[in-house]
């Protein structure tokens, strides 16, 4: 289906600060075991342009974000980059006065169809935010399983177990943790916790993990880490990430995307492409500034 530039807002709260558990489905069903064996999938948007009330933020936006790859999204602040990833799990249309048009299709099927629930485009493509947001009270153990629960997912305790394992190891955190699982979340420390909010969205097997400059907050060990871990995420999970970070860009994404917004015009791919290629040779001479960091 094509988004008419429909007004999407229905929900009360605010995209801006989302609540812990915006990144979590809530949809019923029943638990199909630890994330991994994925089929790896393909993430495309089609001329997606987007609102705030009568103000027009991307312009015509296409982007495809291929298979078990992951795609970098960079550019000048305000640009709409935030907003593009948003829109690409359902969560612009949090924001009530928010309209947008265009298609986005997770391996062909429109996640924007009217017969789809929004909470399964919210499970098949989860989203890591910029701030760590798991619950502090909470066990390291139940924020992993967290996911479940709220959807009403059941699981036996050796298959939470075994999810809980799995969804550590694969952000990187199981050897850190493992013998302190009932020990408070909020203990942790702000790589260990961002960590933890990649295992909980792992935990409910997304094919897409979106990441909005999830290191700003961390020191450079931290931001190490989590690199590292994403470089071994995708073997799993098709990745695109919010960053300023021209190094960090270049260290993990295959592919890159360029957005600009330049003189009130809404944000729009100048170029992408090939990461290495965007960085040593682009094609544009506003490319070439912004990543050579003479402006934004
Ligand atoms: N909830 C909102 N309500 C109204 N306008 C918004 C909202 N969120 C973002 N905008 C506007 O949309 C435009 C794009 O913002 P967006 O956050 O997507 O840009 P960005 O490139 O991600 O910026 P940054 O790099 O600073 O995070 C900006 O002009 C911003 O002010």
């Amino acid at each position: 289906m094509t988004i008419e530039e429909q007004s999407t807002g229905t929900a009360t709260s605010t995209a801006v600060a989302p609540e812990p558990a915006a990144d979590w489905p809530t949809s019923p069903g029943a638990v199909q075991g630890p994330p991994s064996g994925n089929e790896l999938s393909v993430l495309d948007a089609r001329n997606v342009s987007a609102w705030f009330g009568s103000h027009k933020v991307l312009e015509r936006v296409s982007l495809t974000m291929p298979a078990g790859q992951v795609t970098a999204l960079i550019g000048p602040s305000g640009c709409g980059k935030s907003t593009f990833l948003r829109i690409l799990n359902r969560m612009h249309e949090l924001v009530p006065i928010a309209a947008l048009a265009g298609e986005v299709r997770l391996d062909g099927d429109d996640i924007y169809d009217r017969r789809k629930k929004i909470q399964d485009a919210r499970k098949d493509i989860g989203m890591v935010f910029q701030k760590p947001n798991p619950f502090p009270a909470m066990s390291i153990y139940d924020n992993v399983v967290a996911g479940l629960k709220l959807t009403g997912l059941r699981a036996s305790r050796d298959e939470k177990d075994e999810l809980v394992e799995r969804s550590l190891t694969s952000a990187g955190l199981w050897k850190e943790v493992k013998d302190r699982l009932s020990q408070p979340g909020g203990g942790l420390s702000g790589g260990q916790q961002q960590r933890l909010c990649i295992a909980r969205s792992l935990a409910v097997r997304p094919k897409v993990l979106l990441m909005d400059e999830p290191c700003s907050a961390l020191d450079p060990t931290s931001t190490r880490v989590i690199e590292e871990t994403m470089v071994e995420l995708q073997k799993e999970v098709t990745i695109v990430i919010v960053t300023h970070n021209m190094q960090q860009a270049q260290r993990v994404s295959q592919q890159c995307a360029f957005f600009l917004a330049s003189q009130g015009t809404p944000g729009a791919i100048v170029e992408h492409g090939d990461t290495e290629a965007m960085f040593s040779e682009p094609q544009d001479e506003r490319t070439y500034d912004y990543v050579n960091g003479r402006f934004g």
